[in-house]
């Protein structure tokens, strides 16, 4: 069983791995360095689980671990627990889906939450399920949102001191974005927070709704009309939890629709990473990455809490790396903006950030108005690419060198704008776009960036775009995948790349490694899909041979070279 102590003491406890992060403040990096940059070399395969049927795309899942068993979920909402010393299935679970869901970006989904005896994710039809640890069956089943207005729940959820809180997705549909706390034991609900301004959150008191004040302060102060009761910002990455500040760091996505000129105004908190009070959800700060965004640039992004030294003094910061092509470093105790510095090569939309982090737009390159007659308005070629600098795939940071691992992509696109009305169900746009590549080498690129001078320390170029995860280790390793299908491992302090194996189809999911009967071992999935191949343009005719795929690898050294090192 897992307990709230098992889950606070993640990111420290290397023979377990029971947060979607490794450790709650999601750095994603492990203290073990039994496999090192001297033996990840012989870094061999010990098995592989196949996930089997007919629903071979998109896995994005990071595995957990706990007592021998390793729990992932695959696409189209199926868990899976698997004995992790031999590969063996233990159990499955499908969940049995309508033909309505409305998934925009794939059939994807990233991982589950394990508490006490439960292991809980989110399905494609918006519910929260907890299943039996030991058996897969189903223990309780709840509806978060309407599948039919456009929501889905692809994120892990996350449990913090016995609260299980989740996001949603939506906002190419005008859903309205919220985070919510469960009680995990039951699935009852504790609190609710629209993340759009006007809307009322609430927090429950023996089963009632009591009123926990309008997100904002005040109705519809930066939306125009009526825009904001379909207004999007779907937190659809989950979150994470800093222990000590006691906040929760969310991200939310693109305001809808993507045509910005129906909705003049900064649209909060669109495109914003909120700090929220995890006893009742209240929003204690918030950073607003992209205000009123035209781009499709969701500020949903990790919020990566770390600590470092400036004049003498210990700075509580936190670090993003936005879809816009800017990383953020904040004061992540009030949210104040520390400084920020481009991570991609080309940005065209803005000319930088102002003192308080507010881009300064380049008009030019925000798309213009359709006309009165209907007509689209004027197209653009700007950068990054609506699919960002960085997507969903989660940045590493190192405690062992203070550089963030940051998987990323170099595009642009055409955009243009056009008229639009919402329709539940329906796709919100009022927008059309192509993907373009800016290189012919390279799209994706590792970078390990300094967030104390906005250096770029090493990179590691990539044909195809990066849609992984990233995992360092005290063993001076980052490791991750590329849709080519190889995992990677590469010398964390200059990126040199030391080991690479091929699982078959392209890796989109998040690297875990933990130790087991005195060896170090390393677990992803493998399966390529997501949204590159149904919205990449010509990005995505670029990788249409990819195969898709759905297995679980499992790597460790021999056990002669664990000997040999020592
Ligand atoms: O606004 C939303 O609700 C929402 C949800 C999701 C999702 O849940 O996966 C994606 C996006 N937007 C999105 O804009 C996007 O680029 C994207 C890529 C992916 C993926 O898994 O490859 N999901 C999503
Ligand atoms: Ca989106």
């Amino acid at each position: 069983n897992v307990t709230n102590d098992d889950i606070r003491a993640d990111a420290t406890n290397n023979s377990q791995v029971v947060t979607n992060g490794m450790g709650l403040q999601g750095q994603r990096f492990s203290t073990l360095d039994l496999l090192n940059t001297d033996n990840v070399s012989s870094l061999q395969p010990v098995w592989a689980f196949s996930l089997g049927g007919e629903k071979q795309r998109g896995q994005q899942s990071q595995p957990m671990i706990k007592d021998g068993v390793m729990y992932i979920t695959g696409s189209y909402s199926r868990v899976f627990a698997v004995d992790a010393r031999t590969g063996t299935k233990l159990w499955q679970y499908d969940a049995r889906l309508p033909d309505g869901i409305m998934p925009c970006c794939d059939v994807i989904n990233r991982g589950v939450a394990l508490y006490d005896n439960l292991v809980i994710f989110g399905t494609l039809d918006a519910k929260l399920v907890a299943l039996d640890k030991d058996t897969g069956k189903v223990v309780w089943r709840k509806t978060v949102a309407d599948y039919q207005a456009g929501y889905s729940i692809t994120a892990a959820p996350l449990v913090v001191d016995g609260k299980l809180i989740t996001g949603v997705s939506g906002g190419e549909f005008g859903v309205v974005g919220k985070i919510e706390a469960y009680n995990p034991t039951n699935g009852e609900l504790l609190w609710t927070r629209p993340t759009i301004e006007g809307h009322m959150g609430y927090t429950y008191e023996d089963g009632k709704p009591v009123e926990a004040g309008i997100s904002g302060g005040e109705a519809n102060q930066t939306w125009p009309g009526d825009l904001w009761k379909t207004g999007g910002g779907a937190p659809w990455l989950g979150g994470y939890y800093d222990p000590e500040t006691n906040l929760l760091f969310f991200g939310t996505g693109n305001p809808a629709p993507w045509n910005s000129h129906l909705r003049p105004g900064d649209n909060l908190y669109s495109s914003s990473r909120l700090a929220l009070n995890p006893d009742n959800g209240q929003i204690v700060w918030h950073f607003q990455t992209t205000p009123h965004d035209g781009w499709d640039f969701d500020g949903v992004n990790e919020l990566i809490s770390f600590n470092y030294e400036e004049d003498g003094k210990e700075v509580k910061a936190a670090g993003t790396a936005d879809r816009n092509g800017f990383f953020y470093v904040l004061d992540r105790t009030n949210g104040d903006f520390i400084r920020g510095f481009p991570f991609v090569d080309k940005i065209t939309w803005a000319t930088g950030l102002d003192e308080n982090g507010r881009p300064i737009y380049a008009d030019e390159f925000r798309p213009g108005a359709p006309t009165e007659s209907g007509d689209a308005g004027s197209q653009v070629f700007t950068a990054p690419a609506f699919l960002g600098g960085k997507n969903w795939m989660p940045m590493s940071y190192g405690q062992n060198t203070g550089l963030f691992y940051v998987p990323s992509n170099e595009w642009g696109m055409d955009i243009w704008n056009e008229s639009t009305t919402y329709k539940k169900g329906a796709a919100y746009l009022g927008a059309g776009f192509t993907i373009k590549p800016l290189n012919e080498e390279y799209i994706g690129v590792l970078r390990a960036m300094d967030p104390k001078t906005g250096e770029e320390i090493w990179r590691y170029q990539n044909e195809a775009p990066l849609w992984g995860g990233v995992l360092s280790t005290q063993g001076n390793l980052v490791f991750t995948g590329n849709p080519e299908g190889y995992l990677m491992a590469f010398d964390s302090r200059n990126g040199e790349k030391l080991w690479q194996f091929n699982t078959g189809s392209g890796v989109i999911g998040s690297p875990i490694t933990w130790e087991m009967d005195g060896e170090q071992y390393v677990s992803v999935m493998s399966g390529w899909g997501g949204a590159v191949p149904l919205w990449g343009g010509h990005v995505a005719e670029r990788v249409k041979n990819f195969t898709q795929g759905g297995t679980l690898w499992t790597f460790k050294l021999p056990s002669s070279a664990v000997v040999s090192q020592r």
